[in-house]
């Protein structure tokens, strides 16, 4: 395995100052009411409307979406321009599959720990459900040729070619959701990590089931009220806060469910993976100086952050390595992690994380030490995850980075992590501490 360290030898403090997403809103098998612009749109006027910023104060705009649409290249300097910020301010949009939406935010923790930037609007967007659906190679070429045929007996001629097998769609979102590398789709990748940990299908229903169940206390309790703000459809429709979760959910009823990624004996079902989702999410970071200038409250400050590369395989492994680095480079025990944002790809591969830690060769192999112990459920995902309130891939890395800064302040905690896999190998953790 190897690894990419950020240095945890920075000059300046970076603070943690607000954030708000949209719900998170199931995909339907049809595209959704919001474009990938449209809801960093709303998310961040919503967000901005909470401090009286001048409209040049951000020194940059990063922004994750991993399915770019083609209408909206670029998202992040659309969704700049629409928020009313100055035209002077550079937006760009980055890529890391899965871990878009935290890699924007660790790229603007890093511009503004080394002092080349005051104020940073950070975020993560996807509409999953505006996945582009396109042709085959073949249709393409036989479209192409179309086009280039002179006469009308040639376009004729070249219309007999046609085979029906062209109409066949290819599903852009299966695709982007497979890893060329190894040719294992997310799912499959979890069923080798739950296969390498003895995970049981039982374990990872209960685990899913306890998603759910959380969430709903969360959205119940209003935990989530300062987090979300209503999505407004042109059609007038609001969209109040995340759809996918069922808080009828129980072991028993996801036990009738069948495996979908390796059938007929996997462990991964539609009810312990994370839900294909749209929504978008948003956190403003700032230096002293900024704070100072503008009058703001930080709630957080970054300490530090990892981010890691494994085998494609066993890709859910990574927020281990990444976070358990995290830890040990700075001196802590997984004791110590007050609360753990481990972003739910799939049941199976959060408890593969848990189980990784207590793994004697695991441990002696990416961390060259005894075993990093039992880490305690109760600190875990406490409000729940993207298998009940879904997983719009660009976005769900910012999300867990504002909901851990929101639950540590709820829970009066202090010190906490943020982490995900990525598809391809990788993995990202940021460790944050309130003030
Ligand atoms: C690096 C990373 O982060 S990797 C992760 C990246 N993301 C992914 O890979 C996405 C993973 N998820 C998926 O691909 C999809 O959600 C799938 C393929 C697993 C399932 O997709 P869908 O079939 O559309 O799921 P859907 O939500 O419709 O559920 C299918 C069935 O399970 C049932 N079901 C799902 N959850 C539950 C539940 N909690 N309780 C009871 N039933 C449930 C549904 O009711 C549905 O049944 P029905 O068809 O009778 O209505």
């Amino acid at each position: 395995m190897s690894a990419y360290t950020s240095s945890s030898a920075g000059t300046r403090p970076v603070y943690l100052v607000d954030g708000a997403r949209t719900p998170f809103l199931k995909a339907r098998g049809k595209p959704g009411p919001f474009t990938p612009v449209d809801l960093a749109v709303q998310a961040g006027r919503s967000l901005l409307l909470r401090h009286s910023l001048p409209q040049n104060a951000f020194d940059q705009v990063i922004l994750g979406c991993v399915n770019v649409v083609a209408s909206e290249m670029n998202p992040a300097r659309i969704a700049a321009l629409r928020l009313g910020l100055a035209e002077t301010t550079p937006a760009f949009t980055m890529q890391i599959n899965c871990g878009s939406g935290m890699q924007s935010v660790d790229t603007a923790y890093r511009y503004i720990r080394e002092g080349r930037q005051d104020l940073v609007l950070a975020g993560g967007t996807e509409a999953l459900s505006h996945a582009p659906l396109m042709l085959t190679p073949q249709a393409t070429h036989w479209l192409a040729e179309l086009g280039l045929a002179r006469s009308m007996g040639d376009k004729l001629k070249h219309l007999t070619k046609f085979k029906p097998g062209y109409i066949k769609p290819v599903i852009s979102l299966q695709q982007g959701l497979t890893d060329p590398v190894v040719e294992l789709n997310m799912g499959q990748t979890a069923e080798v990590v739950a296969n390498l940990f003895n995970i049981s299908r039982a374990q990872a229903d209960d685990y899913a089931a306890s998603s759910h169940i959380l969430l709903a206390q969360a959205q119940q309790e209003g935990w989530l009220d300062n987090e979300v703000v209503p999505l407004y459809a042109p059609d007038g429709k609001v969209y109040p806060q995340d759809d996918g979760v069922r808080p009828d959910s129980t072991a028993a009823k996801l036990s009738k469910l069948k495996p979908v990624f390796e059938r007929p004996y996997g462990k991964v079902t539609a009810g312990n993976s994370s839900q294909i989702t749209d929504g978008a999410s948003w956190l403003i970071l700032a230096s002293e100086a900024a704070v100072e200038k503008y009058g703001l409250t930080p709630r957080a400050v970054i300490k530090d952050s990892e981010w890691s590369g494994l085998e494609p395989e066993i890709m859910g492994l990574g927020p281990a390595v990444s976070a358990g680095r995290l830890a040990q480079r700075n001196k802590m025990t997984l004791d110590d992690i007050e609360l753990l944002e481990l972003n739910e790809a799939f049941a199976a591969q959060v408890l593969g994380c848990l189980a990784s830690w207590n793994d004697v060769d695991f441990c002696r192999a990416v961390f060259d030490s005894e075993p990093l112990g039992q880490f305690n459920r109760d600190r875990l995902n406490i409000d729940g995850g993207a298998i009940s309130l879904g997983h719009p891939v660009g976005t769900s890395g910012n999300r867990i980075v504002l909901h851990l800064m929101n639950a540590l302040h709820r829970k009066g905690l202090k010190r906490g992590i943020a982490t995900q896999c990525i598809g391809g190998g990788q993995a990202g953790a940021m460790l944050i501490e309130t003030v």
